[in-house]
């Protein structure tokens, strides 16, 4: 079934002197409870295509719909998550997850007694009472991730969500989300500059142009990683060919790029 359907989608930005095309003829579709990654080079309108999704910005021209009805802002059945948390500091974890709730008018039982088992089962909940401040990275994102969770969105959107943590807490925080995504049977677009965290957690990958960015490729994942948790599937063969095959995919188009720079040097 049919989740979300982008029909040449383009974005531009105005300013009174210029213009910057960001996004440009994308056409995709993503079927309910598929998990697909979104890589490209710096600034080729990843980001760009989420807030789109979101409702937070309209496209130039095109259309995104979800359902088969056309986004026209954000709404209760897209979840939008982004590098930093955006945690309130004076609100304790609890709080900072219940005014989601509050905001969409949803602080009913069912509600409330899902975000209690949602943080119980990132293993939070003896930090209800706890402020931001005093949790590590990982826990603000692991909040962060509960309170878009607790309205029950169909659709998640993840801006590089495990960016800004070390490693060792990203590892463990990609494990966490694809274990949730696949209980919840939640439909996933996930932004991330790590080709081997989008091999280990996708079921396709849509590879965009440098700027204005169009679809170069799609890659579809294979079973013997779709198969696995992302940790063990980081560690495959598999990932690790074709992990060349995407990079050089990648590199064909972006001689200019920083990555391609870094690359070289
Ligand atoms: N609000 C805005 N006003 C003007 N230009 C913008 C705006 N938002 C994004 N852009 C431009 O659109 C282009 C795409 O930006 P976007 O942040 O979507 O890229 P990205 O692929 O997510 O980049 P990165 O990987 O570095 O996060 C960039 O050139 C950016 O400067």
């Amino acid at each position: 079934m049919t989740l979300l359907e982008l029909q040449q989608v383009s974005k531009s930005f105005l300013s009174p002197t210029s213009e910057t095309k960001a996004l440009a003829n994308i056409t995709a579709t993503i079927q309910a409870e598929e998990f697909v990654s979104l890589i490209g080079p710096s600034g080729c309108g990843k980001s760009t295509l989420l807030s789109l999704i979101a409702g937070m910005t309209q496209a130039t021209a095109g259309s995104i719909s979800l359902y088969g009805k056309p986004i026209t802002g954000p709404s209760k059945e897209v979840g939008y998550m982004l590098q930093q948390d955006y945690l309130f500091p004076w609100l304790t974890v609890w709080e900072n997850i219940m005014l989601g709730l509050t905001l969409q008018h949803m602080q009913d039982e069912k509600h409330v007694v899902f975000a209690e088992n949602l943080l119980q089962d990132v293993y939070l909940s003896d930090k209800k009472d706890v402020y931001p401040d005093n949790l590590s990275g990982g826990m603000k994102q692991r909040v962060a991730l509960i309170r878009m969770l607790t309205s029950n969105p169909s659709l998640l959107l993840l801006d590089e969500p495990f960016s800004a943590i070390d490693h060792q807490t990203k590892l463990q925080l990609e494990q966490t989300v694809a274990s949730i995504v696949k209980q919840h049977k939640k439909t996933t677009l996930l932004v991330t500059h790590d080709i081997l965290e989008a091999l280990a957690m996708s079921d396709r990958i849509i590879l965009l142009s440098r700027r204005p960015g169009t679809i170069q490729k799609i890659f579809d994942v294979p079973e013997s990683l779709r198969s696995l948790p992302p940790l063990e599937a980081r560690l495959h063969p598999d990932a690790h060919s074709l992990f060349t095959v995407v990079w050089k995919e990648m590199m064909q188009d972006d001689n200019t790029s920083s990555i391609s720079k870094e690359a070289r040097s």
